[in-house]
């Protein structure tokens, strides 16, 4: 065979590769569709009458149980209704709808949450044609934040851009504010009165707390061990992945959700907590509270918040490569104590802090995980100690090969920790190795998800 014939049998192999991958996404995708659409249904009714959507763009679940709590007063009214996250809805399927509600709540610096990104990025980057359409926003966010609800409300410009026509204002809740949360889902036929969190607030005793970074550069940080408060009493169910709220008694208008680093087979549910300070020097509010003014024996109420876009759910068989810094070790923790007691060892974790002589949080566990094959692979970044400074991203950056191999297995990413510079440094080092379009497929499939703040 001459040089030319070799050619056209490389270039037909990579166009028969790259039509396989093509269908490979394809077939994913519709299978992810066919399970929205099975779970969707059961709410649906029997299709004589077109169903009322109702979309959330929801991190932590918030707009999400809204949905669903709008939802079941929609259909208790006798209408039929499809509950879907923003993320999974065409533009099409849009189109051809008459009645659609939108919860959306707001992240990072007025951006979308995880699960609306793509709808963000595409549909809403140009008005549509939706003249047909009579919607309503409810926009979640919180007004400490520059940002105000800015997602619900570019949801809501778009809309209007687009020639829907509203069917109310829009509602921009402050902070959770149960009036206006009542009065939106009163409108929807649904018991207002259920506008605030379902999940009761449990009672809990503070059995330890241990400084896990002695000496550090940076602030302590703690783990916190809660006991039931009552002898004998059952533990609450959560699983690895889900948040604990806090709420303060000088504060209640403000809870704190933090990271669970624990499962319920530990017997007590922990906390990872770094002990904030303000610019003046006094103590965070609920760091403070929580690292040096509660004592071992006290009581507190910590409501658990299921965080299903966190979770381990369908990702379960997968490769795990989990990828955090400092405190969010605590989400990653409950994964990986989750995945040993299952027997999963296919594991890599990607942890980042300062310095290993201080900062090398829960070493033993980590050393643990390694010696009896918890973990595949570890990578840590310690960032201060070199020269020039080395952070998660940059172990993703030096393993790209490992990591496309990884995902070439079907694995999942879990990202915990902070959102400004890790999160979106991890985000960014994923684009460049692998580009938008597959972190855009990872994202939708639920193969990339994240506990950021
Ligand atoms: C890290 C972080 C960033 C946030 N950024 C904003 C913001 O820019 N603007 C805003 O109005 N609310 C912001 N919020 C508040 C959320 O939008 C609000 O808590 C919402 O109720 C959460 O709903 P969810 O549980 O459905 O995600 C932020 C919250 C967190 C934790």
């Amino acid at each position: 065979m001459n040089e030319t014939t070799w050619r056209a049998l490389g270039a037909g192999a990579i166009l028969l590769a790259y039509g396989l991958m093509c269908a490979g996404i394809y077939l994913r995708q519709r299978r992810r569709r066919a399970a929205v659409a099975r779970e969707a249904a059961t709410l649906a009714g029997d299709g004589a009458v077109a169903p009322v959507l109702v979309l959330f763009a929801s991190q932590t679940g918030q707009a999400q149980a809204l949905a669903w709590q709008t939802a079941r007063g929609l259909q208790a009214q006798g209408k039929p209704v499809r509950v879907l996250s923003l993320d999974a809805l065409d533009l099409p399927t849009l189109a051809g709808t008459a009645q659609a509600l939108f919860i959306a709540s707001t992240y990072g610096e007025g951006d979308a949450p995880d699960g609306a990104g793509v709808f963000a990025a595409e549909p809403m980057q140009q008005a549509a044609s939706l003249p047909g359409l009579r919607y309503a926003v409810l926009a979640l966010g919180d007004r400490q934040y520059t940002h105000f609800c800015a997602f619900g409300r570019a949801l809501d410009s778009w809309l209007q851009a687009s020639g829907a026509t509203p069917l109310q204002p829009r509602m921009d809740v402050d902070n959770g504010d149960p009036v206006l949360l009542a009065t939106w889902l009163a409108s929807w036929g649904a018991d207002g009165a259920a506008g605030q969190a379902p999940d009761e607030p449990t009672a809990w005793r503070l059995h330890a707390r241990r400084l896990l970074n002695a000496g550090s550069a940076g602030a302590p940080v703690f783990e916190l061990a809660f006991r039931p408060d009552h002898d004998g009493a059952a533990l609450p169910f959560w699983t690895s992945g889900d948040l604990a709220r806090i709420e303060l008694t000088s504060d209640p208008s403000r809870p704190r959700d933090y990271s669970i680093a624990s499962i319920p087979a530990d017997g007590e549910l922990q906390l990872i907590v770094r002990q904030e300070r303000r610019s003046d020097g006094s103590l965070g509010a609920a760091s403070g509270w929580l690292t040096a003014h509660l004592s071992v024996g006290d009581s507190v109420a910590l409501r658990l918040r299921p965080h299903p876009t966190f979770r381990l759910d369908a990702n379960t068989a997968r490769p795990l490569i989990l990828i955090g810094n400092g405190t969010g070790l605590a989400g990653l923790r409950s994964h990986l104590r989750a995945r040993d007691r299952a027997g999963h060892h296919a594991n890599w974790l990607i942890f980042g802090e300062r310095n290993a002589a201080h900062d090398h949080l829960c070493h033993g566990e980590i050393e643990d995980w390694q010696r009896r094959g918890v973990l595949q692979r570890l990578d840590l970044a310690f960032s201060r100690d070199q020269e020039s400074r080395c952070y998660v991203q940059h172990r993703l950056l030096q393993a790209a090969d490992t990591l496309e191999a990884w995902l070439a297995r079907d694995a999942a990413l879990y990202v915990c920790g902070s959102l400004e510079g890790m999160a979106s440094g991890v985000d960014a080092a994923l684009r460049q190795i692998f580009g938008d379009a597959a972190v855009r497929e990872l994202t939708l499939s639920g193969r990339y998800r994240r506990d950021v703040y």
